[in-house]
């Protein structure tokens, strides 16, 4: 008969010395850690001269280094750093145990080995570490998928995400820190306008720290969450960054507000059309707009393959704040033929709107096909906070909760977090969008609005958003 484990050992207490015996024969964690003790045989055989001035070079070195090129340094050496110490103090000796618990392991009928999952690498930075993994054949990537939730408290990382590198490795996510957990100011304007950047505009920050960057022009975007996700911070954050493009006559935004003008009246002065009352004025601005799509294309046709902003053809946005009140909530017979001329003028715009420098971006409460017709023909979707795993299934494709995209999980405390699919990635990134007070959007329609004449593009004022209380607040990190 089996003993019986009681107390500490029935959670499965990891076998310390055969873990650090095991750490001890890599060279990774041996050659720094005899480094000391060598050094102080050199002192105490040789004279101590020699070890202290080479002490006192690198710690300048690396005090001028941290002093003058911040990031460089927390890049090369502090995260290099870290990401040895996860790797073989944290991660490495207790890998093996872990694999094992798990059920990834396999046993080779020939040699009776056993074969686990083996850590080629670790990647740290402030608030991630990526880890490797070379897989036993035998051992799939679905399998170490399924063993996320048990990882994440192994670890006790607040989520754990796994991505194929290639065949046979995978690359595990500890997402330790979260640094979207403040609230994010809206960030500076660049200096100079590029339409170029047109292609990455900066929203807000992705859960790795970096600026999480979006592209529209030529993507139609849908952005889905329930009432109170933050769907508007996405809307305001991406007319923030427009803004000068539109003052300089590069960008055009039509603005439809079924809600009665709840959200956009706010930056009214930034849409060059706008609805927000009359349901027939709104179908024919997107008829409008659809008719005027098949004349930029015929006008652009031949000349070039990719397009680019100018005065002449600029970028058009055609922003609709809450597509359900267009599609499924327009009452009686008139609402239904209303509601189908506009599905007819959304298809023609969604299905041809890239190269000629048109987008859709639309938000919704629902993401079901009857609210959400041509959901296939958004390039771009960005999934807030919603209430089940089948919605989230329904807003960024089948399997995107199973890579990591939790959206039913976003809690309420934290608005505009969403999830988001970006191009030539499977796997969902997990960003917060810049949040903008009623006040900030006022004062942007004011400044970028289209009331006063458009500007040469070389000299448009740049306003720093970031005002508090007068006070400037620098914008860089994730506050
Ligand atoms: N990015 C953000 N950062 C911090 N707080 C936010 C952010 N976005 C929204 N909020 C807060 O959450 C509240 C609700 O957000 P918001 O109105 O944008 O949600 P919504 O999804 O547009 O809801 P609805 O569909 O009801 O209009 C806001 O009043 C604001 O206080």
């Amino acid at each position: 008969m089996g003993k019986i484990k009681s107390g500490r050992k029935a959670a499965g207490d990891y076998p310390v010395g055969r873990m650090i015996a095991s750490q001890l024969r890599h060279p990774g964690v041996m050659v720094p850690l005899l480094g000391i003790p060598a050094l102080g045989v050199y002192g105490v055989t040789q004279g101590w001269t020699r070890p202290l001035i080479g002490a006192g070079v690198l710690v300048t070195v690396l005090a001028v280094w941290a002093l003058v090129w911040r990031v460089s340094f927390r890049n090369q050496v502090v995260y290099r750093v870290k990401a040895w110490y996860r790797r073989w103090f944290r991660y490495a000796p207790r890998w093996w145990f872990w694999m094992g618990r798990l059920g990834l392991s396999v046993t080779d009928e020939m040699t009776g080995w056993i074969l686990r999952p083996r850590i080629l690498k670790v990647r740290s930075t402030g608030c991630i570490d990526s880890v490797l993994l070379d897989l036993p054949l035998g051992v799939r990537t679905d399998q170490v998928m399924q063993a996320v939730p048990d990882l994440r408290h192994a670890a006790k990382a607040r989520r754990v995400a796994v991505r194929e590198l290639e065949p046979g490795q995978v690359w595990v996510d500890f997402f330790t820190a979260d640094p979207l957990r403040k609230t994010i100011l809206p960030a500076l304007h660049p200096v100079r306008l590029n339409v170029r950047d047109l292609d990455g505009l900066v929203l807000g920050y992705c859960e790795d720290g970096t600026p999480w960057r979006l592209k529209v022009v030529g993507r139609h975007v849908f952005v889905c969450g329930v009432s109170g996700a933050g769907k508007s911070s996405v809307l305001w954050s991406l007319l923030w960054a427009l803004a000068p493009y539109i003052k300089a006559g590069l960008v055009v935004v039509h603005g439809i507000d079924p809600k009665g003008g709840m959200e956009l009246d706010f930056g009214r002065e930034l849409f060059d059309r706008y609805e927000a009352d009359d349901y027939e004025a709104m179908a024919e601005m997107l008829e409008q707009d659809a008719d005027y799509l098949d004349d930029r294309t015929k006008l652009l046709r031949g000349k070039a393959r990719t397009f680019t902003a100018s005065r002449e053809t600029p970028f058009v946005l055609i922003v609709i704040d809450e597509l359900m009140q267009l599609t499924v909530l327009l009452p009686g017979p008139e609402g239904r033929r209303l509601s189908a001329r506009i599905e007819v003028a959304l298809g023609r715009l969604l299905g041809k709107g890239r190269a000629p420098g048109f987008a859709v971006f639309a938000t919704s409460l629902l993401v079901t096909k009857d609210v959400v017709t041509w959901r296939e023909l958004f390039s771009t979707k960005i999934a807030m906070r919603l209430d089940n795993e089948a919605q989230v299934e329904m807003a960024l494709g089948e399997g995107a909760r199973d890579l990591g995209a939790e959206c039913d999980r976003i809690p309420e405390s934290l608005p505009g977090v969403a999830y988001v699919l970006q191009e030539g990635k499977r796997e969902p990134v997990r960003v917060r969008a810049a949040y903008m007070s009623d006040d900030a959007i006022r004062d942007m329609a004011t400044t970028y609005g289209l009331r006063g004449a458009i500007e040469p593009v070389d000299s448009v004022t740049l306003i720093n958003p970031n005002t508090v209380d007068g006070e400037v607040v620098e914008s860089g990190e994730a506050a």
